[in-house]
């Protein structure tokens, strides 16, 4: 059996660090490198978590591996898809708070190497979207849909990726697009709910690592589906699947649909 060599990128963050721990758990896969910010106090040092050394240095981590796992803050993946494409290694991309740019260098990218994006990594949040999409098939406008999701304080970007991708499923399985019924917050006189809309309300606080709720409201009845997710690791696990997955895959984007092979 082949080993794959997996390189993380945002090597030293909390999902680094669980993505580091899991490889070292897989069997058929090791650390081919790690590496996080240029600047960071670590870079040149051993990495804590396995036996390499920490780098800074992207080019050198496509290099040293088969596979790059990148759960980085926003504001790089485009950067990172475009040296994905030049190397020709798949990327595995975790990093939520991605805008309208960063998607199109990651169907770029796809032209000729593989792209897994997706905005939780998880089973049972993959799942979720799944029974949210067909629960929005099958309840008209007179159900209103609400989508919650609490975090950590340390979270950067809001909406999630997560209540994003959930958002997306609804509108998918009302036949609608997202962009035209979304409201991701709101504030003062706003007036009564429009129809149709589907609204998303963000909390942050401690260390919660996701929960995320999706609400179906009618007059008479209410449905709540949710996840919460208990450890770092479950992301992690799928992320390593994903990249395992993605060796010899035809270039192209996936998501972790794919990976699962659960048919939406
Ligand atoms: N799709 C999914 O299933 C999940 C996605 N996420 C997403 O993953 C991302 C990271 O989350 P998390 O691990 O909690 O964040 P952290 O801030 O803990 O970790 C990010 C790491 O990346 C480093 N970094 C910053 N800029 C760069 C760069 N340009 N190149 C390389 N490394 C860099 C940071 O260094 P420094 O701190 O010094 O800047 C830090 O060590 C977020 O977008 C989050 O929403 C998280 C969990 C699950
Ligand atoms: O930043 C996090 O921590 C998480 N981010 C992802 C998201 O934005 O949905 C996934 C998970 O909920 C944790």
């Amino acid at each position: 059996m082949t080993t794959c060599q997996i390189g993380i990128l945002g090597a030293m963050g909390r999902m680094g660090q669980a993505i580091a721990a899991t490889i070292s758990a897989t069997e058929g896969a090791t650390i081919g490198g790690a590496a996080d910010r240029p600047t960071h106090d670590m870079v040149g040092k051993p990495y804590p978590f396995a036996d390499v050394t920490l780098g800074g240095s992207i080019e050198d981590l496509f290099r040293s591996s088969d596979v790059v796992i990148d759960f980085t803050p926003p504001g790089s993946t485009a950067h990172h898809a475009g040296i994905a494409a030049q190397t020709g290694k798949p990327l595995i991309v975790g990093t939520t708070g991605l805008k309208a740019a960063d998607h199109a260098a990651l169907d770029d990218a796809a032209a000729s190497t593989v792209i897994v994006q997706a905005g939780n990594f998880s089973l049972g949040v993959n799942l979720l979207t799944a029974l949210t999409q067909k629960a929005a098939s099958i309840l008209g406008d007179d159900w209103d849909i609400e989508i919650l999701e609490m975090h950590h304080r340390n979270k950067v970007d809001a909406p999630s990726g997560t209540a994003e991708m959930l958002g997306e499923a609804a509108a998918s399985g009302r036949q609608v697009n997202l962009e035209d019924v979304a409201c991701r917050s709101r504030e003062g006189i706003i007036g009564a709910r429009p129809s149709g809309e589907i609204g998303f309300a963000t909390l942050r606080g401690g260390s919660v690592i996701g929960e995320h709720e999706v609400v179906f409201a009618s007059d008479s009845e209410r449905i709540t589906l949710s996840h919460r997710a208990e450890n770092r690791g479950l992301f992690a696990g799928g992320a390593v699947r994903a990249a395992v997955w993605a060796q010899g895959k035809p270039a192209g984007r996936y998501t972790m649909l794919d990976v699962l092979g659960l048919d939406l």
